[in-house]
């Protein structure tokens, strides 16, 4: 990895919050001058006989295997579903056994984020699970370390485990200053960190 390439923020939603955090996200990385793809992954449904358009009508595009093979580093997005990630983001983790075969994401950084109804309604225990494929690909985790102040301030979302938002129980509640503050921090940190490791590339030759 000599040249940055691009930091994947792949993400699913239903109602919205979480692509906000998306976008926001995207905005930290690129502060690092370095490009953000925003992707996201279609719903799961039983009727799985229904296909949808490859294309989806609004907002970001699906994410393809390639999209995820060649990013240089990633930052994962799920609503909190009873503590864990939505499934159709598991869905697709689950489709990425030959990048775990071929070692394709080792090495390269990961953050996380969610979007909760209720305010201890599980994000550190969504943002750690999520955590587990990641290392389990062999990736380098990235928190937000508690020089972030927004980290101490907050009276929403912000974990050091990644960044969080309290939605309410019709989100109803935007993100705040803080909330957004940590979005940004969590997307400039993990560019930054992947220009560092792509620099340290090219001058080991
Ligand atoms: C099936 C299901 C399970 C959920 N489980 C939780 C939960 O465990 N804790 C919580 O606070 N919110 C839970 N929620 C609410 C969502 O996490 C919340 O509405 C989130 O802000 C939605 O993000 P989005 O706007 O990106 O879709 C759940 C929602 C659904 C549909």
């Amino acid at each position: 990895m000599s040249q940055p390439g691009y930091v994947l923020v792949l993400y699913y939603s239903r109602h919205g919050a979480t692509a906000e955090m998306a976008r926001l996200i995207a905005e930290g990385v690129e502060q690092n001058g370095i490009e953000a793809r925003i992707r996201t992954v279609p719903p799961v449904a039983p009727e799985t006989t229904a296909s949808l358009p490859p294309v989806p009508e609004d907002g970001a595009m699906y994410c393809s295997i390639d999209d995820l093979k060649h990013c240089s580093a990633l930052i994962l997005g799920s609503p909190t579903r009873f503590g864990n990630m939505a499934a159709p983001l598991k869905h697709f983790i689950d489709g990425t056994s030959s990048l775990w075969l071929a070692g394709n994401l080792n090495g390269k950084p990961a953050a996380v984020f969610t979007s909760t109804a209720s305010l201890h309604g599980g994000q550190e225990a969504t943002l750690l699970s999520m955590q587990l494929p990641l290392l389990h690909h062999g990736m380098l985790l990235v928190g937000l370390p508690y020089s972030e102040n927004a980290l101490i301030e907050t009276r929403g979302g912000g974990t050091p485990y990644g960044a969080s938002h309290h939605a309410g129980s019709q989100g109803e509640r935007r993100l705040d200053q803080h909330e957004s503050q940590l979005c940004r921090a969590l997307g400039k940190r993990v560019g930054s960190i992947t220009a560092q490791l792509a620099a340290g590339a090219q001058a080991l030759g």
